[in-house]
């Protein structure tokens, strides 16, 4: 029985990569440092994976920034913009990566990043590589040979993980002229043929492609192209070990042509999906030469393997296939949990009881080598002596009084419908709020954070660590505040926010206040390039001791008179951003956090607060993968976000934001959530995502976003407007807002005062037309 990894965090278990990228983009770093880094990261994540008795490594797993980016180089598919720069400015490799990742704006170029969009249902943002009807590739990018020769000549056995050209085609996005992504597949694979030959000249035996967009509902094109694909690579390496991976979901109707795919290893995501395996076995693969890695670790989540559990689905399998057909492994890579439970020490965030029920990415590789152990004929007695231990601390969690709250149990069971709607229509309630608030035409605002500059984060460092007073951080968090308010005012900004400076992060902040949670210090996971977060953990029922928003709110109320929108990350976002027990249905969880939410919207009501956002940010990213399993999400997460809104009244105008939102396909629960106003992203799509709005005769307000807050790049008065126009031509203007896309906690202030100036500039030459 084989043991393999799928892949392993590379953000370093101290975030090493976070802080080399950083010193080096601002020149306080060498190349050469940086690429110090990157290695002794890969030689410290295959040590450990070697050590913990993983027989195969995966290599090429490693990215300074993301790993689709980093196949969009290996295939040259590099968008035209960067030709020039690259060539005249004789950018190294790396720094045309960054550039294509960040954009260029230095020694008198202009030249935007590369779309950024979420990767499946997770929090982790790829790059999406841009194709045009005739795109060429071309071997380009060497990365994966050099990983590959990096490992072998420290002594690992390493297969090389590789994007698989299907997923690669589907995740990317069209330039230019109408044409069929799949059609560019003949362009495409002999780019593959190509990288495959030179792995197979430096000794490779072993190679995983990824396909993970085997976990969509694919139509024939598709599969037909999947089969043309691994035929034609089996052909031309018929002695190369093909494993694929597909992950995150069920293989479902795409299952007879994975199975009838001539590669040798087939991925199961058995956490995802555990009735899989059932299936598989119907088929009659028993018949057949191909071997089954069993994804039984979760690489979704925190909580520790059931070996009991696990070990039912492998036995079952070797039942039906023989043991030397089976392979353990994690579901799916490792890159979405923290690195290194171990590094947690503070008992206070993380009491040793709960910790006993998590492993982290260094932990799931041990359960799936213990596994394979106790899977085997003859396991150690360590291995026995670690699963009864395994066993204990099951039971103690399933019995534990620390997750088990009857009353707010009882609460969300007694959740009625009247609690999920307003008491009036939008239209009703659109004329008391005008009457109360006094809004005019186009009204401006911003979407809640200011920058989270190192001066704010490192008053919170000090004060985390006892080297400031909580009355002194208080005070100074009030006087930037106090700034903020002020600022905002002088510009002339309609609808103020206090700004979010006393927060680390829109959803760990909230974890931290309520019941039902615990926290690390180390626990951090990749969400794009070298930005992380560090998702809070629902371990128990959830309820809110005390107000959690209401003093900073209502401080920066009392220092105007112009409203200030109370800020609140809502249900499903907090959910979503979270790992999640796996005890109970998603669906429960995120109701006790509505409740939660709902009575945190009530205090800031009751204190005089008149307009409320809930960002909904992570709602589409929570949509199953698959078509058939949406409409039951959509329902409890809808259901969500209305009990968390609804109990004000008509006079009170509840926002909310979304931001990364295909809306096409979820347009109609949009509505349903009947927030006031949405503020939404759509400067990079040049405002085609409110096409969605349009087409649906969306009826409420809309702030659609008017610049990219994603890139440092000031937008002009000019651009604007423009986009406004564009917007106005598809929505009624009594119903728009002037807003960016999203929140500024990534800018910094030279910048954002910058652009809010010009935005406040664009919405009065709106006004005045
Ligand atoms: C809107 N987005 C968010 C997503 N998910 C979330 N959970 N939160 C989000 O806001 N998903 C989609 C997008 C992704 N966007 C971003 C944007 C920005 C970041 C980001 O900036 N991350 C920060 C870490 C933020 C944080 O938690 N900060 C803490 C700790 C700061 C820290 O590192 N402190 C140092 C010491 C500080 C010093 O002395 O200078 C330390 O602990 O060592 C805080 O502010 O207290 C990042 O740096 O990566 C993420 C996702
Ligand atoms: N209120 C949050 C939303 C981010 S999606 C912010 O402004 O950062
Ligand atoms: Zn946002």
């Amino acid at each position: 029985m084989i043991t393999h990894n799928l892949g392993y965090p590379r953000i370093g278990s101290r975030r090493e990569l976070k802080k080399a990228c950083e010193q080096y983009w601002s020149g306080r770093m060498t190349a050469h440092e940086l690429h110090q880094v990157a290695k002794s990261i890969r030689q410290e994540n295959w040590q450990l994976q070697q050590k913990a008795g993983i027989d195969l490594l995966p290599c090429n797993d490693f990215s300074f920034y993301d790993h689709v980016l980093d196949t969009t180089l290996m295939v040259g598919a590099i968008p035209e913009r960067y030709h020039a720069l690259a060539a005249e400015q004789q950018l190294t490799e790396t720094d045309l990566m960054f550039a294509m990742a960040r954009g260029y704006q230095k020694n008198g170029y202009d030249i935007t990043a590369m779309e950024m969009t979420k990767w499946f249902d997770t929090n982790y943002h790829y790059i999406v590589p841009e194709f045009t009807a005739n795109q060429r590739f071309s071997f380009f990018s060497d990365k994966i040979i050099k990983e590959f020769n990096e490992a072998k000549r420290q002594g690992f056995s390493v297969k090389p993980v590789l994007l698989g050209p299907i997923s690669f085609l589907l995740l990317g996005k069209k330039r230019g002229k109408d044409f069929h992504k799949l059609d560019l597949i003949n362009n495409l694979l002999p780019v593959y043929l190509e990288v495959l030959k030179t792995l197979d000249n430096n000794g490779v035996h072993y190679i995983q492609f990824d396909e993970p967009c085997l976990s969509l509902d694919l139509g024939d094109k598709e599969r037909s192209a999947l089969v043309k694909v691994y035929d034609a690579i089996q052909k031309a390496f018929p002695y190369l070990h093909i494993i694929l991976g597909g992950y995150f979901e069920c293989y479902g109707n795409n299952l007879a042509t994975v199975l009838s795919l001539p590669i040798q290893t087939i991925h199961i995501d058995l956490i995802r999906c555990p009735l899989q395996l059932d299936d598989i076995l119907a088929t009659g693969i028993a018949k057949k030469r191909i071997n089954l890695s069993l994804g039984v670790v979760d690489g979704r989540n925190v909580w520790k393997n059931d070996f009991d559990e696990s070990l039912k689905l492998i036995n079952k399998a070797m039942d039906a296939v023989g043991s030397e057909r089976v392979w353990i492994a994690p579901s799916c890579s490792l890159l979405h949990v923290p690195n290194d439970l171990e590094l947690e020490t503070d008992e206070q965030s993380l009491p040793l009881m709960v910790k006993d029920w998590m492993a982290f990415a260094r932990q799931k590789i041990g359960e799936v080598v213990l596994l394979a152990n106790l899977a085997s004929e003859s396991p150690s007695d360590e291995a026995l002596h670690q699963f009864e231990q395994n066993r204990q601390s099951m039971n103690n969690r399933r019995i534990s009084s620390f997750i088990h709250k009857q009353s707010v149990k009882e609460r969300a069971r007694s959740v009625a419908e009247r609690d999920t709607y307003r008491d009036s229509v939008f239209q009703e309630r659109k004329k008391k709020q005008n009457e109360a608030l006094h809004l005019p035409l186009f009204p401006t605002t911003t979407i809640g954070s200011f920058p989270q500059t190192s001066e704010v984060r490192t008053w919170r460092s000090k004060w985390k660590k006892g080297e400031l007073k909580i009355e002194e951080y208080d005070a100074l968090l009030k006087e930037a505040t106090k700034n903020s308010i002020e600022w905002q005012e002088n510009i002339g900004i309609d609808v103020l926010v206090h700004g979010e400076f006393e927060r680390n992060d829109m959803v760990e902040y909230f974890g931290e206040q309520l019941e039902g949670f615990v926290f690390t210090q180390h626990g951090w996971v990749q969400s794009y390039g070298s930005r992380c977060v560090k998702p809070p953990i629902i371990v128990g029922d959830v309820e809110r001791k005390a107000p959690m928003t209401l003093d900073y709110t209502q401080y920066a109320q009392s220092l105007t008179v112009k409203p200030v929108k109370g800020m609140l990350t809502g249900p499903v976002t907090i959910l979503q951003w979270s790992f999640v027990r796996n005890d109970q249905p998603r669906s429960e969880t995120c109701l006790q956090i509505a409740l939660a939410v709902r009575d945190e919207v009530a205090d800031l009501e009751k204190a005089g607060i008149q307009i409320i956002q809930i960002d909904e940010p992570a709602i589409r990213e929570g949509l199953p993968l698959r078509k058939e399993n949406r409409e039951a999400y959509l329902d409890w997460a809808i259901k969500a976000f209305k009990v968390s809104s609804s109990g004000v009244k008509d006079e009170t105008q509840i926002h909310t934001h979304m931001c990364y939102a295909e809306f096409n396909d979820i347009i109609e629960s949009i509505a349903k959530m009947d927030a006031d106003v949405i503020t939404i992203e759509t400067s990079r799509s040049q405002m085609e995502l409110l096409d969605a709005f349009a087409v649906f005769n969306y009826p409420n307000d809309i702030g659609p976003g008017v610049y990219d807050i994603h890139s440092p790049r000031v937008p002009s008065k000019e651009e604007m407007i423009q986009l406004m126009q564009k917007a106005m031509s598809v929505i009624p203007l009594q119903q728009l807002w002037v807003n960016p896309d999203c929140g500024l906690k990534t800018r910094n202030w030279d910048e954002t005062k910058l652009a809010l100036q010009e935005m406040v500039e664009a919405a009065r030459y709106l006004r005045a037309l």
